[in-house]
């Protein structure tokens, strides 16, 4: 049974988060999706195709973990069994957040390897667990695929150090994750001002 005032509460702030992130230019046209954990198997998940920085209410939807819907005719995100995998994988984890930001699309491509490290950056200290910016960070980099379950098969893998807080798809995006919506939101800032510091870096080289 689903708590109507918690799914309301998801709701409103996965709108208020879409008009935030599209401000930012974290998630260009209908890229990106969002969701909030509602309990430990459902979650409240963006409907597939909505523009983010326009979302109603009505466009927020509840799946359990395995992307199936709860309630409604409509189809979840396309991706929304990346999101649950990340809730199912970890306990901690409130909210999730996929964006289409420049810098984490074009250091995706030139990146060669499975991995990006950051490290020496004061701004780590953001994500849980991080205490000093010498410590190194790693963010996976996994191919992109249609094939949905096939990704989620490579995120599993890629993901399975629990220090991990988020990872890239070559050429598509980010993935992020946080105890709650708003640690999210900064997470999502930080790691984009990060992969815009690499790619500057990296330019100079
Ligand atoms: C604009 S194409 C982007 C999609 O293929 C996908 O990657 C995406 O981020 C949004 O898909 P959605 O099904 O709306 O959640
Ligand atoms: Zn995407």
């Amino acid at each position: 049974m689903i708590d109507l005032p918690t799914l309301a509460t998801a709701q409103q702030a996965l709108v208020k988060a879409g008009r935030t992130l599209h401000q930012a230019q974290q998630v260009p046209a209908s890229g990106g999706n969002f969701s909030v954990r509602l309990d430990r198997s459902h979650m409240a998940v963006t409907v597939s195709g909505r523009h983010k920085g326009h979302l109603s209410v009505g466009d927020i939807m509840v799946t359990d973990l395995e992307a199936t819907p709860v309630g409604s005719d409509l189809k979840p995100s396309d991706e929304a069994l990346l999101h649950g995998q990340i809730y199912r994988l970890r306990e901690g984890a409130g909210a999730v957040l996929h964006t289409h930001c420049r810098a984490a699309t074009a250091l995706s491509m030139l990146e060669s390897g499975d991995n990006i490290i950051l490290s020496g950056y004061e701004l780590l200290k953001v994500f849980d667990g991080v205490s000093t910016h010498l410590t190194q960070f790693h963010v996976p980099v996994v191919d992109n695929s249609q094939d949905i379950p096939a990704l989620a098969a490579e995120v599993e893998q890629a993901v399975s150090d629990g220090a991990c807080h988020a990872y890239l798809i070559r050429g598509h995006g980010l993935y992020t994750w946080a105890g709650d919506l708003q640690a999210c939101l900064n997470q999502v800032e930080a790691l984009s001002a990060l992969f815009d510091c690499e790619l500057t870096l990296r330019q100079c080289r």
